[in-house]
């Protein structure tokens, strides 16, 4: 693709008097083609501002940035106020507003995106449509699955993977991060959901407010006609939807307080089950999930809403979401042969963890462990308030390590003790796989492990066992001791 830098300027409300022809927007120095455009970042570790030259050197032909130049360059360089925010508009032009091709669902919160993102999906193909999904756990585009990297791509691949989806509809999540770092633009979305916000990401946002406004900024990324959906169920949510309801943005609520809408929460029962009585136009129904959890109710009436606006039945709806079985490592549960069960899940914040535990209290009959850490380098403040949670709902608790990021190995076992002392059911397995091997080892017929922080994605560090994820190390505990149960049934006929 090429473009007059011209007229991708003048689409974005820029003056360029250079007649140069553009094929490419980048803004890695590393990754920089011949007839690029650069765009120089004040990054979070480096600053882009040192690579101009070197983006030269490899084919740049004109450069954008926010500081003045501090030495001449062969190109043309254009300051501008914020190089992050242009470069989204500049993505966003040069692949001619790709989200006009689709309908667009972004989907923001603390924890729920990703489960919430996978309902959405799910209800748009059981129903015949297609369905593009962007998140934490891979992409789907054009029903061919990619790895990802980051919950909300750089501006640059996204508006590429928009620009390359045939998929009528495109879900998905939206970042804290990504919408601090400008990762999606303007006018981008026909729905916003907003799902909680709740104690997460203090590392990098620093206060809840700070927090908050970068999960609001989502809500100025709808389309003239776009619409807000809003948990009500934590305190931020009712103060975003009073907040957009007042800004006059087309807003729905979904909680457990009945609003002004026609679709509402009329009772739900959690246990054994999960169930919802909604309210719909004066007609009520039931839909059964086969997922366990109050939080997923929530996710379940979220999806709903924006489905039935969408323009979807009841009827359509509620098949696909009783027939949703929950998204990748997100309270997946895997029967044992003695009548025990693991369940795998993804909370890594206090409150995401408080409703697997509790969820997990409902499905498990006599005692629970669980089992997990804390990633390096991540949010620190909410570590001791985690294993308080997890030491009141489990009978037994193994710290062990997660993803370290760079921190050293013996710092993290130090502050999983300083974190264990206060409780006698606290205990430090430092090695992941050896702490799933001797929890699982101890399950009695009733019991249940719960293991959290990394759902699906696979281990950073080297254990023991030679396994990749959580659920991996299950399964070869169970094989293991399926063979090991066999052999020594085999010698027990031989006497
Ligand atoms: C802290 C953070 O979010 N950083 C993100 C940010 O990096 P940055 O712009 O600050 O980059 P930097 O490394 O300081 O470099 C500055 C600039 O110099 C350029 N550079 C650098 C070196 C060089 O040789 N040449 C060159 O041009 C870089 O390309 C960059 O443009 O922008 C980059 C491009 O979009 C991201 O890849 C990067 O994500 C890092 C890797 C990351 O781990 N981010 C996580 C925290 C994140 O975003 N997570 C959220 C989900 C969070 C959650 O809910 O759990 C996500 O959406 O994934
Ligand atoms: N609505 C909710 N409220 C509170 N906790 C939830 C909710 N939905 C899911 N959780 C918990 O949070 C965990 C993460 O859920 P999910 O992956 O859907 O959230 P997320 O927002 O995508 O998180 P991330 O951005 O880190 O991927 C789940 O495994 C579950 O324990």
């Amino acid at each position: 693709m090429k473009i007059a830098l011209k007229k991708l300027f003048q689409q974005i409300g820029l003056l360029c008097d250079e007649d140069i022809e553009i094929n490419g927007i980048e803004f890695d120095s590393r990754k920089i083609n011949e007839g690029n455009l650069f765009v120089a970042i004040s990054g979070h570790i480096s600053d882009g501002h040192t690579f101009i030259q070197a983006a030269v050197d490899n084919g740049a032909v004109a450069i954008i940035g926010e500081k003045e130049l501090k030495k001449e360059v062969s190109v043309p360089y254009y300051q501008v106020e914020n190089s992050r925010s242009l470069l989204s508009k500049l993505a966003n032009a040069f692949f001619q507003e790709p989200q006009y091709k689709h309908k667009m669902i972004g989907i923001t919160g603390t924890n729920g995106k990703t489960t919430s993102a996978y309902m959405l999906h799910h209800i748009l193909t059981s129903n015949g449509k297609t369905a593009s999904l962007i998140g934490t756990v891979g992409y789907i585009i054009n029903g061919e699955q990619h790895e990802s990297s980051l919950t909300t791509p750089d501006a640059i691949t996204l508006q590429k993977m928009i620009f390359e989806s045939k998929d009528e509809y495109v879900v998905m999540e939206v970042s804290s991060h990504g919408l601090d770092q400008y990762r999606v633009a303007c006018q981008m979305f026909d729905y916003a959901l907003f799902t909680n916000l709740t104690h997460e990401h203090l590392d990098y946002h620093l206060d809840l407010e700070t927090y908050y406004q970068s999960k609001k900024k989502l809500f100025n990324c709808l389309k003239t006609e776009g619409k807000a959906i809003v948990g009500t169920y934590t305190h931020w949510g009712e103060r975003l939807y009073r907040e957009l309801y007042n800004e006059k943005i087309p807003v729905f609520s979904y909680g457990q307080k009945k609003r002004r809408e026609n679709i509402y929460l009329k009772s739900y029962t959690s246990t054994p089950t999960a169930t919802l009585i909604v309210q719909d136009h004066g007609e009520e129904y039931q839909i059964h999930m086969k997922i366990p959890g109050k939080h997923n109710l929530l996710n379940a009436l979220g999806s709903y809403i924006c489905a039935r606006d969408i323009g979807f039945s009841p009827g359509e709806v509620i098949y696909a979401l009783e027939k949703f079985e929950g998204a990748p490592g997100r309270f997946e549960q895997i029967l044992t042969p003695i009548g025990s069960k693991v369940i795998i899940d993804y909370a890594h914040t206090p409150d995401g963890l408080s409703h697997a535990l509790e969820t997990a209290t409902y499905c498990i009959n006599n005692d629970l462990y669980h089992i997990f850490g804390f990633r390096g380098n991540r949010d620190r403040s909410k570590r001791k308030e985690m294993v308080e949670i997890s030491q009141k709902y489990c009978n037994h608790v193994y710290l062990t390590l997660d993803d370290l990021n760079g921190i050293e190995e013996e710092l993290m076992v130090k502050e999983l003790f300083e974190l264990s002392k206060p409780y006698a059911n606290v205990t430090v397995i430092k090695d992941r796989s050896e702490a799933i091997y001797q929890a699982i080892g101890l399950l009695q017929n009733g019991d249940g492990l719960i293991i959290t922080g990394k759902g699906p994605e696979k281990y950073n560090e080297q254990y023991t066992y030679p396994t990749l994820t959580d659920k991996e190390t299950v399964l070869r505990f169970l094989q293991e001791s399926i063979i090991y149960d066999e052999k020594y049934h085999n010698q027990e006929q031989q006497r």
